[in-house]
């Protein structure tokens, strides 16, 4: 089965260029023939004259860094994008959701909905619509929501996930905040699920793990896209235990998605260095699911600066008297976790502490809660690696932050008549406000 991606504004078209490069490198390694094979029909097609083309559509207002990304690939000389996959315009979005949503988005649903279309018509079997895009601009967010409500309408049974990048705290697009607001407030009613990456997040691996010097938006990307990768390359799972899995969408969600109120998924991973450090380390299964296991429970990105007081708290806590005890009360409550383990030796490795019921919410059965993927092979130059999806209260701080630094604007009703030009009303505002509200209630109360 395949996947069909569509790439939006600058920061999706950036980061899928950087996931196709890595799944392409990944599936070349040495003695994986089948994987590759898997792979390849997952992500690519292949042309009479042998190449390697992405299943991709890419969508800008702008030109240049659609150019940019097509040149790159093609650069490879592995892999590169449709002759056809690009559409672009002259003049970006500038920054703002209702230009993307309201004008944008309907002026050119058309000419995106055929390019969709004609990557879906060519998959024998589709697994599933995957977009990638940043919340905080204008294209990528705006459009991007436009054109997943219309994919919605288009194709009701076939699952769409959307990977959203989210800005930095102190970024540098003034109404980012706004433009986070109305695109999560509007995905989360048509997505099935929306898995988050945070840029400060991301920015602090690369300079703490990765040891980068300068950080440049590509070495951002380049972890995003390993991190994606390593979700999305193919695994062996408990509905597929003797052939990669055909359908890695649907059984993300099975797992991870099991109420449409709760659809908002994190991602960590282990481990996660430089090539130079990586050269000179040995790693052990029991170790490295030890830290990953303490990074769910106390809401780490990543292995550095792991809180190791957060413990789970007790069967009889958990059973409804309150977790008063500081131990517990950094404690990260998942719905649903999708371990995925790559590499050498992973039937050895033993997952029990991630089957623990203190760990979820008592009102799910803990065996439908609880998945794990797996494959014999290293992925991306890495002897052993897990990551783990997530479904848990660790993104409320950083959208409780997005919302609230929105509302302070919009209390003022600062550059709202940006909004109002192009035909999001005031009320328009106020209804994301109380939807991105209920998400975190609903979160929060767990
Ligand atoms: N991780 C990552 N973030 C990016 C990248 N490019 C932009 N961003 C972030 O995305 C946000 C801006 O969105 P863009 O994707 O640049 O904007 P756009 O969707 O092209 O919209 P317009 O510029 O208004 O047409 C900011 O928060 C940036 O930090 C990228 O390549 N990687």
């Amino acid at each position: 089965m395949s996947v069909v991606s569509l790439q939006l504004g600058q920061c999706g078209n950036q980061i899928g260029q950087e996931l196709f490069s890595v799944i392409c490198d990944d599936s070349n390694g040495p003695n994986r023939k089948k994987y590759k094979q898997c792979s390849d029909e997952r992500f690519f097609y292949e042309t009479s004259t042998g190449e390697l083309v992405a299943r991709s559509v890419l969508v800008d207002m702008e030109p240049k860094v659609i150019s940019q990304v097509v040149v790159n690939a093609s650069k490879s000389g592995r892999w590169r994008y449709g002759d056809k996959a690009c559409f672009s315009q002259k003049q970006g979005s500038g920054n703002n959701w209702a230009n993307g949503f309201c004008v944008h988005g309907p002026r050119h649903e058309e000419a995106v909905e055929n390019l969709v279309r004609r990557e879906i018509e060519r998959c024998d079997r589709l697994a599933g619509i995957f977009t990638m895009m940043s919340v905080a601009g204008g294209t990528g967010s705006g459009v991007g929501t436009y054109i997943t409500q219309r994919l919605r309408d288009l194709y009701p049974n076939s699952f769409i996930l959307n990977q959203v990048t989210w800005p930095y705290g102190a970024g540098e697009v003034i109404v980012q905040n706004y433009n986070s607001v109305l695109t999560l407030s509007h995905l989360y009613q048509l997505s099935d699920a929306i898995l988050v990456h945070e840029n400060d997040t991301v920015h602090k691996i690369c300079s703490r793990l990765m040891n980068i010097k300068h950080i440049s938006i590509s070495d951002v990307n380049k972890v995003i896209a390993h991190q994606l990768a390593s979700v999305l390359q193919p695994a062996y799972t408990a509905d597929s235990p003797s052939h990669y899995c055909t359908n890695p969408i649907g059984e993300l969600m099975s797992t991870l998605v099991c109420h449409p109120e709760y659809k908002l998924l994190s991602l960590c991973n282990i481990p996660q260095m430089s090539s130079t450090s990586l050269a000179y380390s040995v790693f052990h299964w029991p170790g490295l699911l030890k830290h990953l296991r303490q990074m769910l429970i106390a809401s780490a990105r990543m292995e550095e600066g792991i809180d190791w007081t957060v413990s789970a708290p007790s069967a009889v806590t958990s059973r409804g008297e309150s977790a008063t005890n500081s131990r517990h009360k950094n404690f990260n409550l998942s719905l649903a976790n999708l371990l995925i383990l790559r590499g050498k030796d992973v039937s050895t490795a033993v997952i029990d502490g991630f089957k623990d019921p203190a760990l979820y919410v008592p009102w799910l059965n803990t065996e439908n809660s609880f998945s794990t993927w797996s494959s014999p092979v290293a992925f991306n130059g890495y002897e052993k690696s897990a990551t783990l999806v997530s479904n848990n209260q660790s993104l409320l701080k950083p959208l409780n932050n997005i919302v609230r630094k929105a509302w302070n604007m919009f209390a003022s009703r600062a550059y709202v008549h940006q909004y109002t030009k192009f035909g999001i009303s005031e009320e328009d505002f106020l209804d994301s406000f109380t939807a991105l509200e209920q998400i975190i209630s609903s979160y929060t109360h767990l």
